[in-house]
């Protein structure tokens, strides 16, 4: 890190500076601003992604040491982001060595199974656990844990421990007294040694369960302590004080409830071996070496676009220093009207590429406005082509086009389409324009809404945000999707913009269409493009999808929620409910929102997050034992070793993670339990997340633990499924369950058409959706069939996948505004399989308004076949307050 003195002592000598006077002096230092040795590896530098990402790293450390400091805003920000990108590639690839070795692992894991497969091992492995004579010290090889694993990898080892597990639930659930051997089996099956029990807060509440059982129970498990002491007489003192028993929070209230409690772990142990049992059949080694490897893969990729662009900000930073962008200011706001835009392509004209490069300075630096349309400031050209026709109108056509050829070498085939990318550099004309590039349609696909659109500008944080401005944004039949750059522009202000076009479609025109400034009206446009194809694409999945990071994060963090949720759920004993003690589902709530901005923390520290709940409540002295069964739960599912120590101070800090309000460009949104009364019935319920990136939902992934697998398959063809969808890549399902591997399944509205033929979905509540309305509604328009009525955003899913046509969540209250993590992650599900989501007027969800969708009154979800005679049988009927 550099130090506050270092930085003064930059930028003092920086002060002193002239720099190099002739242009060969300046290409030199430039050179030499990589760092001691950049000249004799220059060749490493134009080979950009595939240079090594330690030298890249090591580069830019060098480049950001021996860079002044006395730079503009524009220039730190710069620095930092190379900075960041340095660390993150770092990072990248200790994950990467990390992967490996646990793929080598896998395989000398693979080998001992098959050795200890034996049934004579099994014998010998399982006297080891059990028998404590064995097990003198607490770190020995005969460490428990050791022992259960080389137990877990081979099929005959699990049997037995579904056996033993087995047994141990009989006594559980028979005995009242649980003597010194009895604990000692119980701790070493669950994969600890006696030192354990004092440490881990799971093996604590063990045993705090069993001296709730067991009326001796003090007297008994000081017993246990004594012989562990005695047998850990050769440990380390400190570690022989250490097992003594300390009364833990959360102790438990009754027998039956630790019972319960006992019974429950037994029951995910067993549930989790047989699973293990089953999935061997099908060779789980192989397939979890081949998911390691798909990780590096994936995080190679990542890497590779990382270091590309570390060296893009490297460059420009150089090119900065070095006056460049002052040389060419000029000649880049020249207003290009005078001889028509200049769009060069960057392989045929390579020279006025050239020209153009060191003009690129910024990446769009200011804050996204919003993507045009609506809220999108008086000057955005879209009012200067509000409805462009099929063709490039001829105004803009006058004011120039960009021809590319209709087949452009740089595209590959991907089946019956092309993937052409196209770079484009180009500067703003003055503050407020916001320009608009239509890219003409090109085919059948095309119309059909098989083209995808992205930007690549700046910083990840603003491709992204451009990305959901722009992505997938189809504007209809006969017009191309319109291109914005990343929100309102400066003056004299360059950027560079990569967009991407996929699909069937071939782009035989980008027309470069800017308005004009505020309130002159249209002007003739002022950006220069220079268009570069990006090299072949191999094929769709060789391609990084864009968000593909982030929905396969919030996948898991949903599917881990979703799993403690479950266990949650399945403790809950029946006069729990009947007194109407909503701790339960208290205790779900705060756990999931906890496990979801964990995960979120661990993938993207740096994104803000709306969530539902906070943890005031929680701190409170009176709900120290909802906070102990929080902790717990964390741990529980949490899987892997770091979650198991976690506090209660990290548990209730990653739940204050959600603790964003305010609308931000980027950010996430949680429903740790959207339908909690759906929760507590056994019913529907649902972990929501989504990211919303522009005021757009662009990431949805939404588990449902109890919707019932259909079309998703699974041999179980049981119950959960998640839903998840990114935005331009469709809608998908898949069983919720891990132990069945199977594909997502793609999924669609139903395309009926007739409404005697649909259904229609509310909320069980009719405090949360006007019964009596939703009724006058299908009646008016022809629906015969009986509403579906169920919690949560599962009604998202079940419109998703064709089961219902419509969701009606009519206002019940004027006052009452819908919160964004109700609908965010839902509503993307369906309109990425075909459907349509407004509110009750046929207003567009709009999430840029912080915790509520404040501009929006109800919702209406449907097929997108019938939404529009939905809308207006509602405003028939007077329901459509403020339409
Ligand atoms: N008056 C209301 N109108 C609409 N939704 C409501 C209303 N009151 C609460 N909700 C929200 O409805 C959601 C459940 O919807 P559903 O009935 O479809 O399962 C919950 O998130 C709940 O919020 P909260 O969690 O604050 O109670
Ligand atoms: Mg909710």
């Amino acid at each position: 890190m550099t130090t506050e003195a270092q930085i003064l002592a930059n930028r003092r000598n920086a002060s002193l500076s002239t720099g190099p006077k002739t242009r060969r002096g300046k290409a030199r230092s430039r050179r030499e601003g990589y760092g001691p040795g950049a000249r004799s590896q220059g060749a490493a530098i134009t080979e950009a992604g595939r240079a090594d990402p330690r030298w890249i790293e090591e580069r830019a450390a060098g480049f950001l040491r021996a860079a002044y400091s006395g730079a503009s805003e524009e220039e730190k920000a710069m620095r930092k982001r190379a900075a960041e990108l340095a660390r993150k590639i770092g990072e990248a690839e200790r994950a990467v060595a990390a992967y490996l070795e646990r793929a080598g692992r896998i395989v000398e894991d693979r080998r001992r199974a098959a050795e200890a497969g034996g049934p004579g091992r099994v014998l010998e492995l399982s006297r080891r656990l059990m028998a404590w004579e064995q097990s003198a010290a607490a770190d020995s090889s005969d460490g428990a844990g050791r022992i259960l694993g080389e137990l877990e990898g081979s099929r005959a080892g699990r049997a037995w421990l579904i056996r033993t597990w087995r047994w141990i639930r009989e006594w559980l659930g028979r005995k009242g007294r649980f003597g010194v051997m009895d604990r000692y089996r119980l701790v070493r099956a669950l994969g600890h040694d006696p030192i354990h029990v004092a440490r881990l807060p799971r093996v604590r509440e063990v045993f705090a369960a069993l001296n709730a059982l067991d009326p001796r129970g003090g007297l008994d498990g000081e017993a246990f302590f004594a012989r562990a002491r005695e047998l850990a007489a050769g440990c380390d003192p400190m570690a022989r004080d250490s097992l003594a028993w300390r009364e833990a929070a959360g102790t438990f209230a009754s027998a039956e409830e630790a019972r319960a409690f006992l019974l429950n772990l037994v029951d995910e142990r067993v549930r989790r071996l047989e699973a293990l049992q089953a999935a061997s059949d099908a060779e789980p080694a192989g397939r979890e070496a081949l998911a390691v490897m798909a990780a590096v893969e994936g995080l190679r990729r990542e890497v590779e676009a990382m270091g590309r662009e570390l060296l893009r900000v490297v460059e420009d930073l150089q090119r900065m220093r070095k006056g460049g962008p002052r040389a060419v200011e000029g000649d880049a706001i020249r207003p290009a009207a005078a001889s028509g835009p200049e769009v060069r392509s960057r392989q045929g004209e390579g020279g006025t590429a050239k020209r153009l490069r060191p003009a690129w300075r910024g990446r769009g630096r200011t804050p996204c406005r919003g993507h045009g349309g609506r809220g999108g400031g008086a000057a955005t050209p879209r009012s200067s082509g509000a409805s462009p026709p099929a063709a490039v109108p001829e105004p803009w056509r006058s004011r120039g086009v960009a021809a590319i050829p209709p087949r452009p070498p740089g595209g590959a085939r991907i089946g019956a389409g092309f993937v052409p990318s196209l770079e484009c550099r180009v500067t703003a004309p003055r503050t407020g324009a916001a320009p608009v590039w239509p890219v003409e349609k090109g085919s059948k696909a095309f119309r059909g809404g098989d083209l995808g659109v992205g930007i690549r500008s700046g910083s990840r944080d603003e491709r992204t945000q451009a990305r959901a401005a722009t992505g997938g944004r189809i504007d209809g039949p006969g017009e191309g999707p319109r291109v914005h750059p990343a929100g309102p522009t400066r003056r004299g202000r360059r950027g560079r913009l990569r967009l991407r076009l996929t699909g069937a479609a071939i782009p035989t025109r980008l027309v470069n269409a800017s308005g004009g400034g505020k309130g002159r009206g249209p002007s003739l446009p002022r950006w220069r493009l220079a268009t570069r194809r990006a090299g072949p694409v191999e094929s769709r999945r060789a391609m990084s999808q864009p968000f593909e990071l982030e929905q396969a994060a919030a996948v898991a963090a949903v599917r881990r929620a979703a799993r403690l949720c479950q266990a949650v759920r399945r403790g809950i004993r029946p006069e729990v409910l009947d007194k109407k003690d909503k701790s339960p589902v208290t205790v779900a709530d705060f756990g999931s929102q906890a496990l979801v901005c964990r995960a979120l923390l661990e993938s993207f520290p740096e994104d803000p997050v709306i969530a539902e709940e906070d943890s005031a409540e929680l701190r409170q002295a009176s709900n120290a034992a909802v906070l102990g069964q929080v902790v717990a739960h964390v741990r529980g599912v949490g899987g892997g070793e770091s979650l198991v120590d976690a506090t209660a101070e990290d548990v209730c800090g990653w739940i204050d993670r959600g603790g964003t309000a305010e609308y931000r460009d980027r950010f996430w949104t949680i429903d740790p339990i959207d339908g909690t009364k759906g929760f507590l019935r056994n019913e529907q319920y649902a972990v929501a997340l989504a990211l919303v990136v522009g005021g757009r939902v662009v990431v949805g992934a939404l588990a449902c633990p109890n919707l019932a697998v259909r079309g998703e398959g699974g041999p179980t063809g049981g119950v959960g499924v998640v839903f998840t969808a990114v935005r331009g890549g469709g809608a998908f399902a898949f069983p919720l369950d891990e132990a069945i591997a199977m594909e997502p399944v793609p999924i669609r509205v139903n395309a009926a058409d007739d409404p005697a033929a649909m259904r229609f979905c509310e909320s069980v509540e009719s405090g949360h959706s006007a019964h009596g309305d939703a009724a006058a509604i299908a009646a008016k328009l022809g629906i015969a069939a009986p509403p579906i009525r169920m919690d949560s955003q599962a009604k998202y899913g079940v419109v998703a996948r064709g089961e219902a046509d419509v969701y009606l969540r009519m206002p019940t209250r004027a006052d009452y505004r819908e919160k964004i993590w109700d609908h965010a992650a839902g509503a993307l599900v369906i309109e990425e399989a075909g459907g349509v989501v407004t509110d009750v007027a046929g207003r567009p969800l709009e999430f840029r308004h912080g915790r509520e969708l404040s501009a929006n009154r109800g919702v209406v979800a449907t097929n997108g076949r019938i939404h529009d005679r939905v809308i207006r049988a509602i405003a028939d009927l007077g329901l459509a307050p403020g339409a």
